[in-house]
């Protein structure tokens, strides 16, 4: 795994969990030492920096039949190029990367790499992670199933077209941080109506969890769940009705385009 910060460290903690079973140690690389001392003593990873060993790339991926993207965009195709010709015949890389093209990556690949894109999201920390996959052009279905089963180690799996993979990112890949602005907002609003910081976080933070989990456990559609508590006449039907003027439809609609239109971008930068 080349690159292990807030999402490659989020799937590297989730496939050390103890009942994975893979081939360990796993070989992870960072840019600076400090990330790489993280490691330090783990029996279960290697980790080494680019900043300390300019050829840690290279040498993280040499034998390796599943190699993961983790930077940033701007630095995969970089980093690709980088490790090209020190990658196992046959190997499968992984971009976790938003907006960067199988095609890109392919390019500056030998022939006989596969490459999968993927767009995962944080709660793959805890396991609970959902991810959309979409082949390249030389992905065969067994690298994509391999693929697919990595990523069931830290979460679910979707599999899509590449053309599909921005969007997954807009709605799942970004995803979390959409849910944590809206806490942030009920708890700002709690605060504002005369609670102390925490009880208006214990106030909202329950109630987003308790939602989750019945949601979770009964299976149940949410517009019913949200029917049960919204008695005819009564409260909720009010601040139901006021959010319902802010027209969220047209609001997730505008934010997942321009989610996708930044994917877009960095496809091209
Ligand atoms: N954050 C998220 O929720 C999601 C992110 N992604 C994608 O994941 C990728 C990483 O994003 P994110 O985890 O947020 O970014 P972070 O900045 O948290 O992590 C980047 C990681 O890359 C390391 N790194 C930087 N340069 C190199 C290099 N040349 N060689 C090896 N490692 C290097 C950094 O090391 P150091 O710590 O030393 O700087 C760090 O471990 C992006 O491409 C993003 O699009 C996809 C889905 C969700
Ligand atoms: O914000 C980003 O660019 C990355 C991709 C999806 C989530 N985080």
């Amino acid at each position: 795994m080349l690159g292990v910060g807030s999402m490659g460290g989020a799937i590297l903690t989730g496939l050390r969990a103890p009942e994975v079973q893979i081939v360990r140690p796993i070989a992870v690389t960072t840019k600076s030492a400090a990330s790489a001392a993280k490691f330090a003593g783990a029996a279960d990873v290697t980790a080494a920096a680019t900043d300390d060993d300019a050829a840690a790339n290279r040498r993280a991926v040499a034998g390796a039949g599943l190699v993961v993207l983790g930077v940033k965009p701007w630095l995969i195709v970089d980093t690709a190029r980088e490790i090209a010709d020190a990658l196992a015949p046959g190997a499968i890389v992984v971009s976790v990367a938003a907006g960067v093209s199988t095609a890109a990556i392919e390019a500056v690949l030998p022939a006989g790499v596969a490459v999968v894109r993927a767009m995962p999201n944080t709660p793959s920390h805890i396991g609970l992670g959902v991810t959309g996959i979409a082949a390249g052009a030389t992905a065969d279905d067994a690298q994509l199933e391999l693929v697919r089963r990595l990523f069931e180690t830290v979460g679910s799996v979707l599999v899509v077209p590449e053309e599909q993979i921005n969007a997954v990112g807009a709605v799942s890949g970004s995803g979390p941080a959409h849910v944590f602005l809206f806490v942030e907002e009920m708890i700002a609003a709690a605060e504002r109506l005369g609670f102390d910081a925490a009880a208006a976080r214990e106030l909202v933070r329950q109630t987003v969890l308790g939602s989750i989990e019945l949601m979770r456990t009964t299976g149940e559609d949410p517009a019913q769940l949200r029917r049960n508590v919204t008695s005819p006449n009564g409260t909720t039907e009010r601040s139901v009705a006021v959010l319902q003027e802010g027209a969220w439809g047209e609001l997730f609609d505008r934010a997942f385009a321009a989610n996708i239109r930044r994917s877009e971008e960095l496809q091209g930068s």
